[in-house]
């Protein structure tokens, strides 16, 4: 678990006086997002992203591709060309021949380490990576070894991680590929993403252990196909483990972007740990977003939910259940469901999930770490967590930049009075307004911690 560098900011968690009962409108959900741009800025022709995530990964994204020479005009549209919830927030983006020389900042960012530096090898110079300390040690050689076998050129001093530079030709000749993704997914959505772009395609064959994420590889497929690429996959009857993208162009979209329903996920819990009532708009009824899955999950913990015109309406009792289970396919919900895990009155055991430990942080350390320190009883597991509950107590939860664990604390803080949260700025990486959203749902059933260092 990488030491994050001193935060003195501590926010005090509000701690819930009754059951919440609140419509919560959570913004555009960044893998979408992410994804639209890259797709749009690929794209034959012109195309809109309505409703996007306006957060630190979202504008990363937007500003390489920017560098790279891609039009990308943010406005807010007239209600003519609005978006469900009225804001009218649209991006333009105006695909151009890519060009370098270009610098691109990753953050700490997955999508944009992984998805861009394909994207620079069809452009027609150097593309400089560089990024958080954090982003030099997130697995990245899948992306490397790949491109340099599809025929890229890439100066990485032999590190297989950032920084780094593509030396982008102009082109790249794409084909058969065997990477192992088992540490990303985003390996794979990163070669499929660019490789209608590449002469001969792109054929992806995985090899290696379990695969996670597999839901945002399924997104990324859906959304090449929503753009007219042709692509096999296993599920359509192909090899398994093998994705192919056939060589086209690529069609410009009109997007409207999905609530991030990942971000969902402290709302939800919200209303599992007070006993209250959610309703988070706009929930889609067919979705590819790992996030849906938190119907299934928070319900087998005691809540029950409902899905009508008005959105999603999660409902708690109040009494929470531990649960067992195998969360490789949704990974990035963990921080969450371990915190509401924290609060059951049983055991959880979350497994599948070794890969989290190459995330913003090392999601199962940090996660085992704050919550014992709080009182809890977390052990870590080969692939997981073992989370005891136990009375919890207020003191500083640390969030090692990054924007789940932020999220987790808050929750853990509606039943535990004084957690005060470290850096809660870092929600900025998908959910900037995070307090002001929380503030809003707790509304007057909320009592706030006075802030102590
Ligand atoms: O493709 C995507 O948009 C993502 C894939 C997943 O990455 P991993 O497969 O590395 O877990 C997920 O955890 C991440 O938040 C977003
Ligand atoms: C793992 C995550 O992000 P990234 O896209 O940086 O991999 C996440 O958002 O939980």
């Amino acid at each position: 678990m990488t030491q994050s560098p001193a935060h003195t900011d501590l926010w005090p968690a509000p701690t819930a006086t009754g059951a919440v009962d609140a419509t919560v409108t959570v913004p555009g959900s960044k893998s979408v997002t992410n994804r639209g741009l890259v797709l749009a800025a690929l794209a034959a022709e012109p195309g809109w992203l309505r409703r996007p995530l306006r957060s630190r990964d979202t504008l990363l994204m937007a500003e390489a591709l920017r560098a790279m020479g891609v039009g990308i005009e943010e406005t807010v549209s007239s209600s003519s060309e609005g978006t469900p919830d009225g804001t009218g927030e649209a991006w333009r983006v105006i695909p151009a021949q890519l060009h370098g020389p270009a610098t691109v900042d990753v953050g700490n960012a997955g999508t944009v380490m992984r998805f861009l530096p394909p994207v620079a090898a069809l452009s027609d110079g150097p593309v400089r990576f560089d990024g958080d300390p954090r982003s030099y040690e997130r697995p990245l050689h899948g992306v490397i070894d790949a491109l340099r076998a599809l025929g890229a050129r890439i100066d990485d001093n032999d590190r297989g991680a950032l920084p780094l530079t593509v030396h982008g030709a102009g082109a790249l000749e794409g084909g058969p590929v065997e990477i192992d993704a088992s540490s990303s997914s985003q390996f794979v959505s990163a070669l499929l993403l660019s490789g209608a772009r590449f002469n001969q395609g792109v054929e992806v064959r995985h090899v290696g252990s379990a695969l996670p994420s597999l839901p945002h590889i399924r997104m990324t497929v859906d959304m090449l196909r929503a753009a007219g690429a042709q692509v096999d996959t296993p599920e359509a009857g192909g090899e398994p483990d093998v994705w192919r993208v056939s060589p086209s162009a690529l069609l410009g979209r009109d997007l409207v972007v999905e609530p991030d329903l990942s971000n969902a996920a402290p709302f939800l819990a919200a209303a599992l740990v007070t006993g209250g009532r959610v309703t988070i708009p706009d929930w889609p009824e067919h979705t590819t977003q790992p996030g849906d899955a938190l119907r299934e999950i928070f319900t087998a913990m005691g809540g029950s939910c409902e899905l009508t015109d008005a959105g999603l309406t999660f409902t708690g009792t109040g009494r929470i259940t531990g649960l067992d289970a195998d969360l490789h396919e949704v990974g990035e919900l963990t921080p969450v469901i371990a915190a509401v895990a924290a609060l059951a009155d049983s055991e959880s055991e979350l497994r599948g999930i070794a890969h989290l430990r190459l995330h913003e942080t090392d999601r199962l350390a940090a996660l085992a770490k704050e919550i014992n320190e709080l009182g809890g009883d977390v052990t870590e597991t080969a692939d997981g967590l073992r989370i005891r509950p136990r009375p919890l107590h207020g003191g500083v939860f640390h969030t090692y930049e990054d924007h789940r664990l932020a999220t987790a604390a808050a929750v853990l803080g509606l039943a535990v009075p004084g957690v005060r949260v470290e850096n809660v700025a870092t929600t900025a990486k998908t959910l900037p307004d995070f307090p002001e959203l929380w503030h809003g749902m707790l509304g007057s059933v909320a009592e706030t911690a006075a802030p102590r260092a």
